[in-house]
């Protein structure tokens, strides 16, 4: 066997494509949505390896025209939760164990061939299957995934680089286990590289998985375990079943070998999931990790002196862009009296523009909220809106599920700061604004900090240096995100590590080395060269000083 120290490949940010008329890329993607168009696909589960048929199928359809079947996945139930933790458990050693060139080896392998033959196809399922349009699937299940893979596997490396000081006479090592046990995996619907890196990043670091999708997600997962397979992963590493929450819950969250939950999702299933731990806290082998990303409502808040233009393209890229359904979407605004009306005026113009349709026509901006659940939620909003005096709807505030669950993005002005809509987090297309005298900018800022328990991500648009300094500071603890004349979404790896605290998660920053050292449990290790041979001091009389310095910690 030789021997060498690896340094990976540097990585870089995967460029987006554009997807312009006439484009290769967009041809390729046309393409793969024409050849899914008739198909109807049958997903299984990937348990051990195998697929697995319940034979109890679930059909998927389009957000944006739920008449139409893509596929059906087969739903499992207790006991295939009990036999992915089973395959899991039983691929641990091998894959621990494994040197770590070769896992780093099988992530890079899966973000090239994300980046080359299952780009169109990762974008296409997630189109369909999210209803996502062309730009959006790119930015998502292809480039924040690549992104994904390359930056953990530079991480990791920086991880297992870091070494403890070692005194004359000894050596001191850190070397990083997996975690002892299996990692669940729980995962939502709106990015497919989120439901990609949950279980990866986790996995890259030697640990074993167990992963459950949203169901709504699961056209394109399917794809990501292929991606997977061919690049290498082994079988029983990650295993992908199809159960309802609560089911997975009650098998993983009593086993003994629960070592660790990769979640991001909504805040009340995640605080949820906390307690059943922490009552369970007495079965499990080791204290497992707890990571997850929640929920939002986030904010942008303009000065007087803000510029009004970028202000406005910032609500309206911020907040509506795949239908306002990102945890980081502005969804509450606070305008100055100076300004509001002309940025206010923007928007209008800028909503007046948006198309809403299906993602196959590449014109839409717009294209379906995720399900009929969604779409009922956000209607109620809209209407219980409608019907209240205090609040005036300036834009949208459609809506019709008869072909999709379509809902027209919304802007709702509210005298009232802490008007409903302002508070809670809706996750569709809906903005709220509050006017705000142009000389309270100090009180506005105390009442966006207070006026949610999130903190995820945030916006500040000003001139004015001082303005930037006061709000920088004001809501230190506002945003786990905060940006500056920029609009709140589009975290990109490697440059704006993603993760909000207070209500909105652990803030373990996704994409970071952050987040994979929670992955790994660090032994410590002290090799001594010649151990000492006699106990006593130096003052007891036989001792050489220079031994004692070896054990100064003692
Ligand atoms: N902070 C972040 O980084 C981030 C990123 C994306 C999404 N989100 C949040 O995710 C939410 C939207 O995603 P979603 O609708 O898929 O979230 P969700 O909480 O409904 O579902 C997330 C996962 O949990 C499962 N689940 C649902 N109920 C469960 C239960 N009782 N027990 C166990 N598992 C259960 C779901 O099936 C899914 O796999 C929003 O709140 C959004 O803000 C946060
Ligand atoms: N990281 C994404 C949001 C992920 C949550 O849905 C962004 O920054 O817009």
């Amino acid at each position: 066997m030789a021997n060498a120290f690896f340094n990976v490949p540097i990585p870089i940010n995967e460029p987006v494509k554009g997807y312009a008329p006439g484009s290769k890329e967009r041809l390729e993607l046309q393409q793969q949505l024409k050849s899914l168009r008739n198909l109807e696909l049958d997903i299984p589960m990937y348990i051990g390896g195998k697929e697995v048929r319940t034979g109890k199928l679930e059909r998927i359809s389009p957000p944006h025209d739920h008449q139409r079947t893509i596929g059906h996945f087969h739903a499992g139930d207790a006991s295939h939760v009990t036999l992915a933790i089973e395959a899991a458990l039983a691929a641990r050693t091998a894959w621990a164990e494994l040197p770590w060139e070769h896992r780093a080896a099988v992530f890079l392998k899966a973000a090239d061939l994300l980046a080359g033959p299952y780009r169109a196809r990762i974008n296409a399922a997630t189109m369909l299957g999210q209803s996502k349009n062309a730009f959006q699937a790119e930015i998502d299940a292809a480039c924040e995934l690549i992104d994904f893979f390359r930056f953990n596997v530079y991480y990791m490396q920086e991880i297992y680089k870091q070494q403890p000081e070692s005194l004359p006479g000894m050596w001191n090592r850190v070397e990083h286990r997996a975690l002892e046990g299996f990692v669940f995996a729980l995962t939502p619907f709106n990015f497919t590289s989120i439901a990609g890196n949950l279980p990866s990043s986790a996995a890259m670091m030697g640990n074993v998985i167990v992963w459950k999708p949203a169901n709504t997600q699961i056209y394109s997962a399917q794809v990501l375990m292929e991606l997977f397979k061919e690049a290498g992963v082994p079988d029983g590493v990650i295993n992908l079943v199809y159960v309802d929450g609560p089911t997975a819950g009650d098998v993983i969250f009593s086993h003994r070998d629960f070592a660790g939950i990769h979640f991001t999702g909504s805040t009340g299933v995640f605080q949820n999931i906390w307690k059943t731990i922490g009552q369970n806290i007495h079965l499990y082998k080791s204290y497992p990790r707890i990571v997850g990303e929640t929920g939002g409502k986030d904010f942008i808040l303009a000065h007087h002196s803000a510029h009004p233009k970028a202000v406005a393209v910032a609500m309206s890229r911020g907040a509506f862009e795949y239908q306002g359904q990102k945890c980081s979407a502005a969804s509450r605004v606070y305008l100055p009296s100076n300004t509001a009306e002309e940025i206010l005026g923007y928007v209008k113009e800028d909503l007046a523009s948006f198309k809403m349709g299906d993602v196959e026509d590449f014109g839409n901006f717009i294209n379906a909220v995720i399900s009929e659940a969604s779409f009922d939620k956000l209607a109620k909003y809209l209407d219980d809106a409608k019907a209240d005096p205090n609040v005036e709807i300036i834009a949208g505030g459609g809506h019709d599920k008869s072909k999709g669950y379509f809902i027209e993005p919304t802007v709702i002005v509210a005298k009232d700061p802490k008007y409903v809509t302002m508070c809670e987090e809706l996750f569709g297309p809906v903005l709220t604004v509050h006017v705000y005298d142009e000389n309270e900018f100090e009180e506005t800022l105390a009442l966006v900090d207070t006026t949610s328990p999130y903190a995820l991500t945030g916006a500040v648009f000003a001139q004015d240096r001082y303005a930037i300094d006061l709000a920088s500071k004001r809501l230190m603890n506002a945003a786990g995100n905060f940006y500056i004349n920029d609009k709140p979404t589009g975290a990109v790896v490697g440059q704006q590590p993603f993760g909000g605290a207070r209500a909105s998660g652990t803030n373990d920053k996704a994409g970071s080395q952050l987040n994979l050292i929670r992955w790994v449990s660090p032994r410590a290790i002290k090799e001594t060269f010649v151990p000492v041979t006699d106990y006593r001091y130096p003052f007891l009389g036989s001792e050489p000083a220079e031994d004692l310095n070896r054990d100064k910690g003692l």
